[in-house]
Parts: C-alpha cells; structure tokens; sequence
C-alpha cells in the first residue's frame, strides 16, 4: 500500500519526484530514466546504481547538495530522511529551546553519506556532530561535508563501536538533540535478512557491517537508553529511528521500566515502508512535555477500529467506470439511499489514507434476499391488480431500483389505507438501530503504473442489534450492487489456492512440536510487526 499520503506534511516527496524534469536537467538521471510509449517518464526501482543516482541527484535538486555515495554504502532514501528531519524540527519547535539556526544536534552512526548532519546544517542552519565507527564510511562523509562547504557547522568523529553516547560529548557540552539510524539487524543471519527484507520494489542498498550489530537494533537502542540516563539533561532531547514496530512497544516499555516518562513515538510512512521514531527526555514535563508533542501519523479512527476488528473488505480496480474516485463515491452514496441506510459524512483527518468516509446507520435489514423480496412484491401487485379491477384500486408503489421490500398499499377509493405488514422485511423493533458501521474508501497505488490501481473499500462494524454477520450480508450487497464480484473471486480463488498449498504441505510434513513453537513464535512476531515494513 503506498504510504506516500502519511508522510509528514511538509515532506516535499508526498507528491513524489517530477522524473520527467529530473531527466531534463541531469544529464546522469537521464541515463538511467526510461520514457515509455505514453511519454512518462520511470526508473528500475530494482537497480541499485539507478538508486544512487536518483539520491544524488534529489539532494542537488531539491537541497543544493553535491555528494558522493561510495558502492556497496547504503543509499539514503530521502523521503524516510526527510520525514525524520522534519519531526525533530517538530520537537525542537514543540520545546522552544532556540531558534533552529542555534540547534546543535548529534547522529549517531552519520554513514558514508553524513545525510542527516547535511540535511539538518543545510535547511536550517543547526550544528551537528556525526558520530561513526567505520573508517571509509568517516572518510566518505567528511568528503561530503568539505564538498558543500558545511565544515562550520557539521563535525565528523570516529566513535568506539562499543560505546554510543559515552566518550562523545565533552563534560561541560550540551546539545538539544541526538539523532540515530541504527543498524537493525542481528550480526548472524545478515546476508539472508538483509536480503529479505529489503523493500521488495527496491534494489537492496547498504553492506552488512553497516546494516548489522550483534543483538540488532534492540541491543543498539537499549544501549542508547541506559547510556542517555547517565548523562540524561546533557542532551535535551533523546530519539531514535526503529525498523521494527514489535522493538517500538518494547522500547516504551523499557522507558517506563526506567521510570522515563517523558517520550513520544510517531510513524515515518513513505513509499511501501513503514519506520517508527521514539524520543524521550530528561528534562521535567514544565520544560518540555513530550507526551504532547506533535507526532506525524496520530492513531486515527481506522486504527482504533483495526486494532478492535479487522474491516471487512472490497477491493477492485480502478477501471471502467470506477476510473475515478468520485464515480465510486456516487455509486455508493446511490445504492445506500436505495437502501433507505442513514449516510453521515465523515470529516477525515489529513493524516489518514482514506479518500472519503462515512457512518451509516440501518434500521432495518433492506438487503437480504433483495431479489426474493422484489419478486414477490411484484408477483404480489399483479394479483392485487387483477383482483380489484373495478372495485377498490389497491397500487403498491415497490421501489423496484431499490430493491427494498417497501409496499405501501394505497387505497385510492376508500379512504381507509390498508397496510400490508411486510413478513420479509426485518423490522426492526428494538429501539436500537439492526447495524451501525463505517465505511472508508481509498486507493491502493500502484506506484509503478497508475493504471493498476485499485479502489478499497473498508467496512468497520460499530454497533447494532444485527452483529457483524449483518454486516457481511451487506458486503455481499455491495460486492453484487457495485457489479465487482469477479474481482471478489479471483482475489478468494488465489487465496484459497495458497491456502490449500499450505494444507497439502502441512500434510505431506507435518511439523514438529518443535517446528509448531517456531510457527507460532513467527507468527506472533508477525502480527506485531503488522504494519512493519519488510524492509
Ligand atoms: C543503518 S546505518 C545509518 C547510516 C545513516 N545515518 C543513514 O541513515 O543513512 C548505521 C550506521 O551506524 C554505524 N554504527 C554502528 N555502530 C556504531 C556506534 N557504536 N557508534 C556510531 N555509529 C555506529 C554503522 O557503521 C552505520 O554507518
């Protein structure tokens, strides 16, 4: 799911990078560009050269920054630097300590690239110190700094890969912030996971010594802690990216456990890729009260709902006459008035993925056996009709298009209407409505070509006499309404095709006590790790 809609609202790649205009002025970008035959321009996500290149060429565009990104040294994604940069200059915002030209901040483990202190000393002015333990990397990185004249405000040092914080500030130094990337993964099984879990749209970039740590980013980040409440109010502020939404819940357990309850955590969405960012402070809440400090992605309604229920779903492309956003919408808000369901528009937060959303409330069940319902209800009319020729007239006005089993018998020559109870329709005689739910529309980008689009749509349950199964019934209204049921059984056929794959193997193998504890280990790792990005 392209993530490019949370990213933080200042990030200049939300819209995404003009590739078309890249290639015109840079000559290097143009080598890697291809223009296909509808004149768009696109790049091979997949190579890591053109990845470098890309970089580079961004960074000059977009910051005036000239740098060189040795092979086999990780290559900076910008919209993930950027959406980090920008929410510390949130925090030092939030703190008020100083302007952000008197800001003076550490990263830790700066890379070959030196991208955060550049990044930071370039947009506003701050002073940074670039900490790092692999030589070429150093060397590279004070390359990049001599390069754009930052040598005033941006200081490379070598550290002792076995300390992070301790030997690195002088004892009468202060500083507002500290900053850190830090290698995520485990020293051991490095090549395979580096691999793996890379984006998987992206070439992978970044060589195991920089990527890797013995006891990964946990033992890495635990270190930080524990270091940081040693010299605690030194640094104002304490933060951290992490690559792994399970280490972020045990990070924020960890801070209590320390009785450091003073932090703020918020997601960096971008692309495909999700991270997390934590900071904590020593400094007391009047100073500086992290635990209301702007974050980038708030937990918005659909993640309250998510965490309670998972939604019910229809995805379908966006093709045909669902091309646009706005057709589905009316096409939907058509067939829930049909439906005689109460529609209230939902204001959506700018943070959330969704296009549209609203709450609906049905009172009564106007869509199951909807075609049942309208054939009796016409058979119905007919043999009124031929009964009362020439006497009293009854009429049943049935709102065929709607399918609801709304008979109103009017009795046109007597005064006296006759009302036919309806046995089919469920009315409802609680007080409280049979289904109250949200519903939420967006687009699944498809980044590579627009034309594989697809519309989501996402079903909540709230409340309502009639429990969630009314609720499926009602996907299943929609599903035949919207005319995308083909959609709905491929996608189920492929699923059910890997499901009975699995079956077969289970019974071809079926695992150990062993292997069920590191099935179930895995999958509990998994469930945590959701929204966590492969990467
Ligand atoms: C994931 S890379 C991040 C590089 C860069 N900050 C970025 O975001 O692109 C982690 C870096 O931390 C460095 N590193 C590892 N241990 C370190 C330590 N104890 N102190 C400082 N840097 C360290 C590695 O050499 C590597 O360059």
């Amino acid at each position: 799911m392209a993530l490019r809609k949370l990213m933080h609202p200042r990030n200049k790649y939300k819209k995404g990078p003009n590739f078309k205009q890249l290639a015109l002025l840079y000559p290097e970008f143009r080598k890697v560009a291809v223009t296909d035959l509808t004149g768009k321009v696109h790049i091979d996500f997949k190579n890591e050269e053109t990845l470098r290149i890309l970089t580079r060429v961004l960074l000059k565009h977009d910051f005036d920054l000239t740098v060189k990104i040795p092979p086999n040294k990780l290559v900076p994604t910008l919209p993930l630097r950027l959406n980090y940069v920008l929410w510390i200059e949130d925090l030092m915002t939030h703190a008020s300590f100083t302007k952000m030209e008197d800001v003076k901040g550490i990263d830790i483990g700066t890379g070959a690239v030196c991208i955060y202190p550049l990044l930071l000393a370039k947009m506003y002015g701050c002073c940074m110190f670039g900490t790092e333990v692999d030589d070429t990397s150093i060397e590279s990185a004070i390359e990049n700094v001599k390069n754009n004249n930052l040598g005033n405000l941006i200081q490379v040092i070598k550290v002792d890969k076995d300390k992070i914080l301790k030997g690195t500030i002088e004892e009468n130094e202060t500083f507002h912030f500290i900053m850190c990337n830090p290698p995520f993964f485990e020293t051991e099984d490095t090549s395979d996971k580096v691999i793996k879990q890379q984006p998987p749209r992206n070439a992978p970039t970044g060589s195991n010594k920089e990527l890797s740590i013995e006891g990964g980013e946990r033992l890495f980040v635990t270190k930080m802690i524990e270091e940081s409440m040693q010299i605690s109010e030194k640094i104002k502020i304490y933060s951290s990216m992490l690559g792994k939404k399970n280490n972020l819940l045990y990070f924020v357990k960890l801070l209590k456990k320390y009785n450091i309850n003073n932090f703020t955590w918020t997601e960096f969405c971008q692309g495909h890729t999700k991270r997390w960012g934590l900071a904590w402070s020593f400094l007391s809440i009047d100073v500086c009260d992290l635990t209301k400090a702007p974050v980038i992605k708030e937990s918005s309604i659909i993640d309250k709902s998510l965490k309670d229920h998972p939604p019910l779903e229809i995805i379908f492309p966006m093709q045909d006459k669902y091309i646009l956003i706005d057709n589905v919408i009316t096409e939907l808000k058509k067939i829930i008035s049909n439906l005689q369901i109460n529609i209230k528009e939902l204001e959506l937060q700018k943070n959330t993925l969704s296009e549209w959303g609203c709450q609906l409330t049905a009172q009564n069940d106007t869509w199951s056996h909807a075609r049942r319902k309208r054939r009796l209800a016409e058979r119905q009319s007919k043999d009124c009709k031929e009964e009362n020729i020439g006497s009293t007239i009854v009429t049943e006005q049935i709102n065929v298009d709607s399918e609801v089993n709304t008979i109103q018998h009017l009795n046109v020559k007597n005064e006296d209407t006759q009302f036919v109870s309806t046995k089919d329709t469920e009315t409802s005689d609680h007080k409280d409505p049979l289904l109250v739910f949200n519903l939420f529309l967006s687009i699944l980008e498809d980044e590579q070509d627009p034309e594989k689009n697809h519309v989501k749509i996402c079903l909540f349950f709230e409340s309502g006499s009639g429990g969630r199964n009314v609720l499926e019934t009602l996907r299943q209204y929609l599903i035949n309404k919207l005319n995308v049921r083909i959609y709905f059984q491929q996608f189920c056929s492929k699923t059910n095709k890997k499901r009975r794959k699995k079956f077969k193997k289970a019974k071809k193998d079926p695992p150990s006590k062993l292997d069920i504890r590191g099935e179930e280990k895995k999958l509990n790792i998994s469930s945590a790790e959701d929204s966590a990005d492969s990467s």
